[in-house]
């Protein structure tokens, strides 16, 4: 069987639903809506006795690991590996800069924008990991021209699944500059911007959508080449709970591509 999705170094292949008889397991496949995406977020932590650190250090390398997988350095197109991270103020953000970290590891050139900071240990300790990681952090938000010219890729971890009603600033000033830019955008759990069940016709166009835990509703209107499933921490009693019927990893792999 030849695999329908554009080829990705090839490295899609293995795992892609494409090449498996999996057709009826992706139709059946949960797509969240936001307050059931929220639930089990909560029950995570409230029931189950993780620890937000702990599970956005697997979503964080789960996004890292498929941006890896579609991406990969000898496919980018510029002299550098440069990404750009740009990361919001809740926890789709501090997957963000989990991200930027595994990356750099992975030998890529993350620079990060993260221009509102909460004042909780948590971030404060991601953004220092990122700064003794020796990656660079912009002041302000470059222009569409200049991410075109200087990023091979926009990483975009601004909004996650707690979005909601009219974006406020300065995230508004930076989504426009986004949707001006032709780098690729690959998206952390939601494109940023669009409403979590309903999507948004006039928004972000994003390349790659790495989607946490399950698909959330809006995931049926990603229209970009790949599609990735991430967050493999989902204990099996909560996959039966909220009918999530995941697809199987395939091996050891944090990743699966859609
Ligand atoms: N179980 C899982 O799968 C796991 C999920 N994880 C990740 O967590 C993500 C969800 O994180 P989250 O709940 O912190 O919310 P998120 O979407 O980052 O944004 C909240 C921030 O945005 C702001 N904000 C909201 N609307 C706005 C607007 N219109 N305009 C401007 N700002 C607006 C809001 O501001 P506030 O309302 O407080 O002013 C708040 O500061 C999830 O998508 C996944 O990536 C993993 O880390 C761990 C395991
Ligand atoms: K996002």
């Amino acid at each position: 069987q030849t695999c329908p999705l554009p080829a990705a170094a090839n490295n899609h292949k293995k795992g892609c639903f494409s090449h498996r008889e999996t057709s009826t397991m992706a139709q059946t496949l949960k797509y969240l809506g936001q307050e059931e995406a929220q639930h089990i977020d909560e029950e995570l932590f409230s029931e189950y006795g993780f620890s937000v650190d702990q599970l956005m250090e697997l979503a964080g390398l789960s996004c890292a690991t498929a941006v890896a997988r579609a991406y990969p350095i000898s496919s980018l197109v510029k002299a550098r590996p440069s990404l750009l991270v740009i990361c919001g103020p809740g926890n789709n953000g501090g997957d963000g800069l989990v991200c930027a970290r595994h990356l750099k590891l992975f030998g890529y050139e993350p620079t990060i924008l993260y221009p509102k900071r909460p004042n909780k240990p948590l971030f404060q300790g991601l953004t220092t990991q990122c700064q003794k990681m020796e990656i660079p952090f912009l002041t302000e938000m470059p222009e569409a021209k200049l991410i075109d010219e200087a990023y091979n890729l926009v990483i975009d971890a601004i909004f996650g699944f707690s979005f909601k009603g009219a974006v406020r600033e300065p995230f508004g000033s930076i989504l426009d500059v986004l949707k001006k830019t032709t780098s690729p955008i690959a998206s952390i759990d939601i494109p940023s911007g669009w409403d979590v069940e309903q999507g948004s016709a006039d928004g972000l166009q994003p390349d790659m959508l790495i989607s946490l835990t399950a698909p959330k509703k809006s995931a049926s209107m990603f229209r970009g080449r790949y599609h990735f499933l991430g967050g493999r921490f989902v204990p099996p009693s909560i996959e039966r709970k909220y009918q999530l019927n995941l697809p199987p990893y395939p091996d050891q792999d944090c990743v699966l591509q859609l």
